[in-house]
């Protein structure tokens, strides 16, 4: 089917509220949980490069289907990412029952979390539908590695239509959140890697010196302003404070480093160009009415595919 065609005012008569209600779930939330913000955001990348942004990644598993989030690169996608769509979803099927899908809830979630850590403002276009598919095994292969190379991670974004700058650009999401230990191990474990910053590095071998015990341990990806959407990310990167390999390899690579160096200088670039690309995350793969439904639950297709 042709992509819809996406537009602001969607749900301007059939759920009026649509903006009001995400808005004020989203903002007790992420006061009482900060980190909500930065698990949403990935939460949603993962769902845009899965089948496009049709919510595929909301859907539990059952005895019929092992879903999306049970893969084991969607396995650290916290709960409270998953959490806010629910909670969302219950305030406006009372207000609107049966309009507004579990995409478009996620991808205006994701932007009102990014504004609210300091992020740039941007413009979501509504009227994606829900997808039918949610398989697991099709997750690896269309979702980047912290261990892979620049020309790898940009196979994955041209195949969703991404520039290498727009790469960079989004790789910028860093700026926020987490990063479970066994992503970044193997830059301090058995020897640390000497392009990361000694120091950085002997907080990092503290902290993750029993990970393989303890598998919650995680760190910051952005160690100087770990909850602010701003532009340190790329300034870190300069200073060996990239924490994933695949963050460091930004700079390390003359391909990607003059980008680096521009949004390391340059906020107000950043933060354009991370907007325009998240305008474009959005638009990946959505689904129209003959190819998608609203759910009545973000975690259930409406019919069982049996
Ligand atoms: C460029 C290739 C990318 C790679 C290799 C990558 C890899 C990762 C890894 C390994 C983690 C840590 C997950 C964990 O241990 O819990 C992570 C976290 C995160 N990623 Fe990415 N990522 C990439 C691009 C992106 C993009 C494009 C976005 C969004 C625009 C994004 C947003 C995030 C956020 C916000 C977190 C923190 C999640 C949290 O705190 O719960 N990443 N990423
Ligand atoms: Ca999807
Ligand atoms: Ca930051």
């Amino acid at each position: 089917a042709p992509p819809p065609n996406l537009t602001k005012d969607y749900y301007q008569k059939t759920c009026p509220d649509f903006n009001k209600i995400v808005r004020e779930t989203v903002t007790p939330k992420q006061g009482q949980q900060p980190t909500t913000a930065a698990g949403t955001l990935r939460l949603f990348f993962h769902d845009c490069f899965m089948e496009g942004c049709d919510a595929s990644v909301l859907i539990a598993t059952n005895s019929f289907n092992k879903a999306e989030r049970d893969d084991d690169l969607n396995e650290s996608l916290p709960g409270d990412a998953f959490d806010i769509v629910t909670r969302i979803k219950t305030a406006l099927e009372l207000s609107c029952p049966g309009v507004v899908s579990c995409a478009d809830i996620l991808a205006q979630a994701t932007r009102d979390l990014v504004t609210m850590v300091g992020g740039p403002f941007y413009e979501v276009k509504l009227g994606r539908k829900d997808g039918f598919e949610s398989k697991a095994h099709k997750v690896k292969g269309n979702l980047p590695l912290a261990n892979q190379s620049v020309p790898d991670m940009l196979s994955i974004f041209k195949k969703n239509g991404f520039t290498l700058k727009e790469l960079v650009a989004l790789s910028g999401g860093h700026t926020i959140g987490f990063s479970h230990c066994k992503e970044f191990s193997n830059r301090i474990f058995p020897k640390v890697d000497p392009e990361l910053n000694a120091k950085f590095a002997g907080v990092l071998k503290d902290l993750c010196k029993n990970f393989e015990t303890n598998k919650t341990m995680a760190a910051f990806l952005d160690p100087v302003t770990p909850g602010k959407f701003d532009n340190m990310y790329f300034k870190n990167l300069k200073r060996g404070l990239g924490l994933l390999a695949s963050d460091h390899i930004l700079f390390k690579d003359p391909s990607t480093r003059p980008f680096v160096e521009l949004y390391a200088n340059n906020q107000t670039a950043f933060f354009e160009d991370f907007a325009r690309a998240m305008e474009k995350l959005g638009r990946v793969g959505v689904k129209g009415e003959k190819d998608g439904e609203v759910r009545r639950r973000c975690d259930h297709f409406n019919k069982l595919n049996v």
